[in-house]
C-alpha cells in the first residue's frame, strides 16, 4: 500500500541538510515522510532531526520514520534526492528500491545535467523531475541542521512516462509543487528544467567555488571590490553559457542574485562545507558540466574554466 493522492507517502533518499529540512517541513505538514539515512542513523532514530531555523525558530521532530537501508523503508509515492551530486550513480539502486510503481523522483540538487546519469540507472516507469533550492541550510552535527534563510524550491519534469504529454508533465509538476507549497514552502513549476538549471547556477558557480578558493564567506566576497568584480564577471559567463545553449535567461537575473546575497545572512556555500569535511566537490555538476555545454555551442567560459582548474586542483589534494 502507497499513501493516498492527498496524502502521498514521501521517501527521503539522502537526508542532510536538503533532505533533513524538506523532509521535516513535509512531516510537520502532516505528510507520511520516511527518511534514509547513513552516517546519522542511530543519532537521529534515537533523538529526532533538529531545525535551528533563522525563519521559523527551533524545529524538532521527535518520531522520526528513519531507515539505514532503503530496502526496509516502504513504497513511496515520491521520492526527494536529498545526497550530493557526487553519489548518484550509486544511489539509483537505493532509489529503486524504496519507489512505488510510478513514483515521482524528484532530484533536489545543484548543477547541469544531474538528472542524466540517474535516469539511465532508473526503470523507465519512474517520473525524474529536478528541484532547484533556494535556502541556505548546513548541517552542524548529527540530526541537527542549521536553516539562515530562504527556502523556496522551483521544480521542473526532466524525463518519464508523461515525457511526450505537455499538459500532463506541467499538472505533475504542480502537484509536486503543490507538496512544498501545503508545507508553506514557497515552490514554483519550471517549464524548463535546463533553464532553471543554468538560472541556478548563476549563484552556484561564483559562490561555491569562491568560497572554497578563498576560503571566504558571502560577507567578505560582498565586501571587497575584487572579489565582488569576480563575482560579478563569473555570473556573466554563466549567463552568456545559458545564452549560447540557447536558454535567456530573465533580464537583470544575475543583478538580482547579486543584491539577494548583499542582503543574505553570512553565508557558507554548501561547497565549502564538503572541503571542510574533506568530501568530493560537486565539481563535475557545476562546472565541468556547464563548461563542456558552452563549449560545445561555440561558447568558451574562460574564468570559469581557470575557477575550475583551480577547484579541481584543491578537490584531488584534499582527499
Ligand atoms: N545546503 C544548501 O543550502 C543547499 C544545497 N543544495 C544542493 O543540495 C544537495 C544536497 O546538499 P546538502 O544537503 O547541503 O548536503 P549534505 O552533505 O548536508 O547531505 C547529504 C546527505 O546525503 C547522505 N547520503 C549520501 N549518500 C547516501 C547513501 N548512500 N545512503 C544514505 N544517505 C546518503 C549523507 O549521509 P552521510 O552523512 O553518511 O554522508 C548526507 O546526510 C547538493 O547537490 C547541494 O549542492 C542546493 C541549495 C542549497
Ligand atoms: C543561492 C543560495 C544561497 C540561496 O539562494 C543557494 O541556494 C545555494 O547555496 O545553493
Amino acid at each position: 500500500m502507497t499513501g493516498s493522492v492527498s496524502r502521498p507517502r514521501i521517501g527521503i533518499i539522502g537526508t542532510g541538510a536538503i533532505g533533513g529540512y524538506y523532509g521535516v517541513m513535509l512531516a510537520r505538514a502532516g505528510f507520511d515522510v520516511h527518511f534514509l539515512l547513513r552516517s546519522e542513523f542511530a543519532a537521529v532514530a534515537e533523538g529526532g532531526l533538529h531545525i535551528d531555523s533563522a525563519v521559523h525558530g527551533p524545529l524538532h521532530l521527535s518520531a522520526v520514520q528513519a531507515y539505514s537501508q532503503a530496502a526496509d523503508m516502504p513504497p513511496c509515492d515520491w521520492l526527494l534526492v536529498g545526497a550530493k551530486t557526487t553519489s548518484n550513480a550509486s544511489l539509483a539502486p537505493l532509489i529503486a528500491q524504496a519507489a512505488a510503481p510510478g513514483a515521482k523522483v524528484l532530484v533536489l540538487q545543484n548543477g547541469l545535467e544531474v538528472e542524466d546519469e540517474l535516469r539511465t540507472l532508473l526503470p523507465d516507469s519512474l517520473h525524474l523531475l529536478g528541484g532547484l533550492c533556494f535556502i541556505c541550510v548546513h548541517r552542524a552535527g548529527p540530526g541537527a541542521i542549521v536553516h539562515q534563510a530562504l527556502g523556496a524550491v522551483n521544480i521542473g519534469y526532466h524525463s518519464g512516462p508523461l515525457q511526450h504529454d505537455a499538459a500532463a508533465r506541467q499538472a505533475l509538476v504542480e502537484e509536486g509543487a503543490g507538496l512544498f507549497q501545503r508545507a508553506g514552502i514557497e515552490s514554483q513549476a519550471m517549464a524548463n528544467l535546463q533553464q532553471a538549471r543554468w538560472q541556478k547556477l548563476v549563484w552556484n558557480v561564483p559562490y561555491n567555488g569562491l568560497s572554497v578558493l578563498l576560503r571566504a564567506s558571502t560577507t567578505p566576497l560582498m565586501s571587497d571590490d575584487n572579489s565582488r568584480e569576480l563575482v560579478q564577471a563569473l555570473m556573466a559567463e554563466v549567463v552568456r553559457g545559458a545564452q549560447a545553449c540557447g536558454h535567456e535567461l530573465p533580464a537583470g537575473y544575475a543583478e538580482h542574485l547579486f543584491k539577494v546575497t548583499e542582503k543574505m545572512p553570512d553565508y557558507w556555500p554548501s561547497m565549502y562545507h564538503d572541503f571542510l569535511h574533506k568530501r568530493a566537490l560537486e565539481l563535475d555538476a557545476v562546472y565541468v558540466r556547464p563548461l563542456a555545454a558552452a563549449r560545445a555551442a561555440g561558447c568558451e567560459l574562460p574564468k570559469i574554466q581557470a575557477l575550475y582548474q583551480a577547484l579541481a586542483f584543491i578537490d584531488a589534494n584534499n582527499r
